[in-house]
């Protein structure tokens, strides 16, 4: 089946009231078009720019939270909720990104805990998997991404509301895209272990691509039958983040 091509915009710890008003009236003012179909787009601030930009952006694009807590609303100091995210008409969140996982210390237990609430009380999650260089030199990038999403399958989360980035870790902000060929393999792989939720999830659930993709290198990976869109860091700070968007055929 035709999964519908989804392009997050990953804007980290960057941006200033000015500079992010930048970027949304940027996209306002754009025409997200493409020969097939529109793609699905999300943009994700950090979390003091989440309103401003929800209010200010067009209604097509939706903007997602980088990160959201798994209990509802109390004492939990510098946590959002997934209840006050909705409130804010805020319908995504990433989650279990790599500089979480590696510089905050999220486990996969943490991770998936985290995407099961959000996912069972109605956000979409994206939700982000990746090997380390010494990972993939030692030959172990699949049994790496197979055991985080076996943590993910364990908490039995809602699929539908889920989209896969992956991100090989060597590959953000570095400038080394993985190939084409390294980057479908790995998609490909995904797409098997969803089979093992189900022939159902597996053929609609979407996997991304990120990792140091910009308007020169996402034409060719978008071409790849299991690359179904991009989660993009730093070019989504650009005005040629339009350019990624509308790049598939
Ligand atoms: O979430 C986005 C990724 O970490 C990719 O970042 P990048 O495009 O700057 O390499």
């Amino acid at each position: 089946m035709a999964r519908k091509f989804f392009v997050g915009g990953n804007f980290k710890m960057n941006g200033t009231l000015s500079s992010i008003k930048e970027i949304v009236d940027n996209l306002n003012k754009s025409e997200l078009d493409s020969n097939r179909d529109i793609a699905e787009v999300v943009i994700s601030p950090p979390s003091l720019y989440l309103l401003p930009t929800r209010e200010h952006l067009r209604k097509e694009i939706e903007v997602a939270a980088q990160n959201v807590f798994d209990k509802p609303n109390g004492a939990f100091t510098g946590e959002i909720s997934v209840s006050q995210l909705k409130d804010s008409n805020i319908t995504w969140t990433i989650l279990g990104h790599s500089e979480r996982r590696t510089i905050l210390g999220e486990s996969d237990e943490v991770v998936s805990t985290k995407t099961k609430y959000a996912t069972d009380n109605g956000l979409g999650v994206i939700w982000c998997c990746g090997e380390s260089l010494e990972e993939r030199e030692a030959g172990n990038t699949i049994s790496v991404i197979t055991k985080q999403l076996d943590s993910l399958k364990s908490k039995n989360p809602d699929w539908a509301k889920i989209v896969i980035a992956y991100e090989p870790i060597w590959a953000i902000g570095t400038g080394k895209v993985a190939t084409t060929q390294q980057a479908q393999d790995v998609h490909k792989a995904i797409r098997d272990w969803l089979k093992g939720v189900s022939d159902k999830v597996s053929d609609e659930t979407r996997v991304l691509y990120g990792g140091s993709v910009n308007e020169s290198n996402c034409g060719e990976l978008s071409k790849q039958p299991d690359i179904d869109g991009f989660l993009v860091g730093g070019a989504s700070l650009k005005p040629a983040f339009v350019k990624i968007i509308n790049c598939h055929q």
